[in-house]
């Protein structure tokens, strides 16, 4: 079958985050996840797994193969951590496996919006200040999270007063915990969050208390991101070097999975499905809005988010494509934040072009994240609907979030089990970078500069009108 084919190859081939293509910016900001475009086997069937009588995990793992950086590959975009990586025992022993669910975390009431506004805005790769301003950073978060903390607001209050995110993380935590005790490899299964609780430091804490002795950390993102994958790996990064039994653990990470087969096909599946609800199901255009980054994060840091999205759309149409549908589709990019430019085209802008164009009939899919939450329930159902009706589109559609669907839970737990055998431990040593932002000197220097630098900057123009962007 083509599109499955394709993404087996893919799962293989395409390691995007090529660390020769990155600018040195970029290295800064998460040098430990970085590695080169290397072509390994996927070698899962040689590996063996096996219950134990004790209830526990048995693995005979396979030599790892390292690449000329340190990486280790195995199959489907898991990566380890490539920096002084310490190889774990490659022989059988008991195991208590440990899958840790990254996301971003939503405000359960109204009252805590501007909280969790404060903390994703204080995240350095949320707002990527240079480093001489990175002690602004704190500040920014408060002041910036004050002012859109209304508009935030409202839009929580529209779909109920809170974000679902937490309910419906735990329930996938919940479903992919039984997809694995069906699939005979039993574990225990943690919710980190970025911004909101369950914090990650919480599932962190939780992980020790449980002695777990293998972990795999899996982000609900499927494509990688800077800002999101890549934001959650970086904390968990900081807190696993410094601490003693974090640093020895085994740990697995699956970077991206957005070309699975599984969760190809169950998209296509949900798309299949809501296409049915069209008077003409063949002449409604498929929509995929996608949350956007800004530009920069592409172009000179290197994010292969982008890429990673033009190829999972395209991979999601040749599975459409092989069950016999052709519609026309169309990718855009939605929910930019600031002022700077984000991924074009957007959202908003092509919905009113293609009602001016006379097309009558839009399936929107969300394809960026695999939970329901504010911009699918408020701006696309809400917002974007609105616009589109009075573009002149008639039939309007949209894609339910993946959620817990079956499919796409048992694809999770085949990405889980793959990714258990790839498992290392990282060092504890400090990196030289690390080391020099410990040095007194080049901080009180850093602080004179850009205490002045920043004064001049705060009372220009430019910066007034951004602050009114985050607002509007
Ligand atoms: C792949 C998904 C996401 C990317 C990429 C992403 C980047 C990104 N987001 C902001 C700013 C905000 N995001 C907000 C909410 C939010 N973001 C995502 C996903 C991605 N963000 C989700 C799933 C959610 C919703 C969580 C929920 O509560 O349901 C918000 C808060 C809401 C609002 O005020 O609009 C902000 C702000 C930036 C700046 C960014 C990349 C740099
Ligand atoms: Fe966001």
């Amino acid at each position: 079958m083509e599109a499955a084919a394709g993404s087996r190859v893919l799962a293989q081939m395409n390691f995007n985050q090529n660390s020769a293509s990155l600018r040195p910016q970029a290295k800064l900001i998460s040098s430990f996840f970085l590695t080169s475009k290397v072509s390994v086997p996927l070698h899962s069937n040689s590996n063996e797994i096996k219950n134990t009588a004790a209830g526990r995990l048995s693995l005979r793992l396979p030599a790892q193969r390292k690449d000329f950086l340190g990486s280790t590959f195995c199959s489907a975009g898991v990566w380890t951590y490539s920096e002084d990586a310490i190889e774990s025992d490659s022989h059988t022993a008991d195991e208590k496996i440990g899958v840790m669910l990254l996301n971003l975390g939503g405000p359960e009431t109204l009252h805590d919006v501007q909280p969790f506004l404060f903390n994703l805005f204080a995240d350095p790769d949320i707002i990527r200040l240079p480093r001489l301003f990175r002690f602004l950073q704190r500040p920014l978060a408060q002041l910036i999270s004050v002012l859109r903390a209304p508009k935030s607001k409202e839009g929580y209050a529209a779909i109920g007063g809170g974000s679902p995110l937490r309910k419906i993380t735990d329930e996938q935590a919940h479903a992919l915990k039984l997809a694995l005790e069906a699939k005979e490899v039993p574990a225990k299964v943690y919710v980190a969050m970025r911004y909101w609780h369950p914090f990650t430091e919480e599932a962190v804490r939780q992980i020790k208390r449980d002695r777990i002795t293998r972990l795999v950390v899996l982000p609900l993102y499927p494509q990688y991101s800077i800002s999101t994958s890549g934001s959650s790996i970086r904390v968990l990064h900081n807190m696993f070097r410094d601490d003693a039994y974090l640093s020895r653990l085994p740990v697995a990470i699956i970077k991206s999975w957005y070309q699975r087969e599984g969760y190809i096909k169950s998209m296509a599946d949900l798309i299949e499905k809501e296409l049915q609800m069209f008077p003409n199901p063949q002449e409604a255009m498929i929509f995929f809005s996608a949350h956007g980054v800004p530009v920069s994060y592409v172009e000179d840091a290197g994010d292969p988010y982008k890429d990673q999205m033009e190829e999972c759309v395209s991979l999601i149409m040749q599975e459409l494509k092989y069950r016999g549908i052709s519609n026309n589709h169309t990718l855009a990019y939605q929910s930019r934040v600031g002022p700077v430019q984000w991924l074009k085209p957007y959202t908003d802008e092509v919905l009113v072009e293609l009602g001016q164009q006379g097309v009558k009939s839009l399936l929107a899919v969300p394809v960026s994240f695999v939970s329901e939450h504010i911009e699918t329930l408020e701006e696309i159902d809400m917002e974007y609907k609105e616009l589109a009706l009075q573009s002149g589109i008639i039939n309007w559609g949209r894609v339910p979030a993946l959620n817990c669907t079956p499919s796409f839970i048992t694809d999770l737990a085949d990405a889980v089990i793959e990714a258990v055998p790839s498992a290392m431990a990282i060092s504890t040593s400090n990196t030289a970078s690390e080391e020099a932002e410990n040095d007194l000197f080049a901080y009180a220097v850093k602080m004179f500069f850009g205490s002045i630098l920043a004064f001049i900057l705060l009372f220009s123009p430019k910066v007034i009108s951004a602050f009114r962007n985050y607002i509007l």
